[in-house]
């Protein structure tokens, strides 16, 4: 039996080989009755992680630490801070996301304070990415929950607009113009954030993708298929690997802390975090330079060039 863990709102050190057979079922009962509570149907689908929230993880943590016997904080990320969570941890991925997506318009000489956003899903991704954007001086125009989109060609006060976490399925109750889902995909903008389901730009809608960027802010928002039509049509994307990894990035910082019995000030979290985006950013930007690809290969290229590298190092490579 596979145990649920993984891929939500932070990361597990659990090794499932290290348990046994009853330990795994007694786990994995416990955490789907408490997940199917938060987020019921919605276990089941592509982005299970959405809707889940600090609560979800430290529900986790307690039902490994019970079986251990002592509190082991260090085994599951995205806790509240309270209880071994990290400060930050819940902004990071969109935060990640929009530090990328500064360093995309100063790539191509873009400036935000000129640049119109659409941000799709309006949770911990979608809306500290669209309020940071929106505080650095970009305009956003369009933002959405799982009811439909807001959407304002003068650009939308995000902090008015609750999130998810303040108040979900929120975001049309408080717009004048409400589009839909898919019509926010394809708005003319220069840049487009999808921020909450996988598998949204897809061969049906990738020609009529009008941004003239796309910063993925969910896992795999763009199927392959879409992916090779916007590459044709020069449109750039950034890849989720890459512009969201800020959550994981923090999930590690979290981890370190954990282990060692330390707390960060949020200050050191986000200047952490800033340093680390900025190094991955410019580890890809030089393969993107230097082999005049796209940007989801030239991040493939260094995560990958890394791990032949760590091989070689212990003379496993062939
Ligand atoms: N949180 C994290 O650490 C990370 C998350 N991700 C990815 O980012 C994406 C979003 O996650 P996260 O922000 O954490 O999730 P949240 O649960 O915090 O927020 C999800 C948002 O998406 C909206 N939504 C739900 N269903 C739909 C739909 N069918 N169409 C449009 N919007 C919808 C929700 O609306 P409503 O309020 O109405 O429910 C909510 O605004 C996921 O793909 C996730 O895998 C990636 C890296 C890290
Ligand atoms: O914190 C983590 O390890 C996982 C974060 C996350 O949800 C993701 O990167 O998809």
């Amino acid at each position: 039996m596979d145990l649920p863990f993984g891929g939500a709102k932070g990361g597990i050190a659990v090794n499932p080989k290290t348990l046994s057979r009853d330990e795994k079922e007694r786990l994995t009962r416990r955490f789907t009755q408490e997940l199917r509570k938060v987020i019921g149907p919605n276990l089941d689908i592509p982005a299970p992680d959405m809707g889940t929230d600090p609560q979800t993880m430290a529900w986790l943590m307690d039902a490994y630490s019970m079986q251990e016997g002592e509190t082991i904080p260090g085994v599951v990320t995205g806790k509240p801070p309270i209880i071994g969570g990290s400060k930050g941890r819940e902004d990071a991925p969109g935060r990640s996301v929009a530090i990328i997506t500064q360093l995309v318009c100063e790539y191509y000489d873009q400036q935000l304070s000129e640049t119109t956003v659409a941000v799709q899903g309006y949770g911990s991704v979608g809306a500290n990415a669209a309020r940071l954007l929106d505080e650095q001086g970009a305009t956003v125009v369009a933002i959405s929950d799982v009811n439909g989109a807001m959407y304002d060609p003068a650009g939308i006060d995000t902090a008015t607009v609750p999130s998810h976490d303040e108040e979900p399925e929120a975001v049309t109750e408080y717009a004048d113009t409400v589009i839909s889902n898919d019509e926010l995909l394809t708005l003319d903008v220069d840049v487009l954030i999808p921020a909450a389901l996988g598998n949204v730009i897809t061969e049906a809608n990738a020609d009529d993708i009008a941004a003239d960027y796309v910063v993925e802010g969910a896992n795999g928002p763009t199927t392959s298929t879409a992916d090779s039509i916007l590459a044709d049509r020069d449109v750039m994307v950034i890849p989720d690997i890459l512009a969201n990894a800020g959550g994981v990035t923090v999930s590690y910082f979290e981890w370190l802390q954990d282990i060692n019995r330390r707390s960060w000030s949020l200050e050191r979290v986000n200047d952490e975090l800033d340093e680390e985006m900025r190094a991955a950013w410019d580890a890809v930007r030089t393969e993107f330079e230097n082999r005049d690809i796209t940007w989801r290969d030239a991040a493939y290229i260094v995560a990958l060039s890394r791990i032949a590298e760590a091989h070689e190092a212990r003379g496993l490579w062939p």
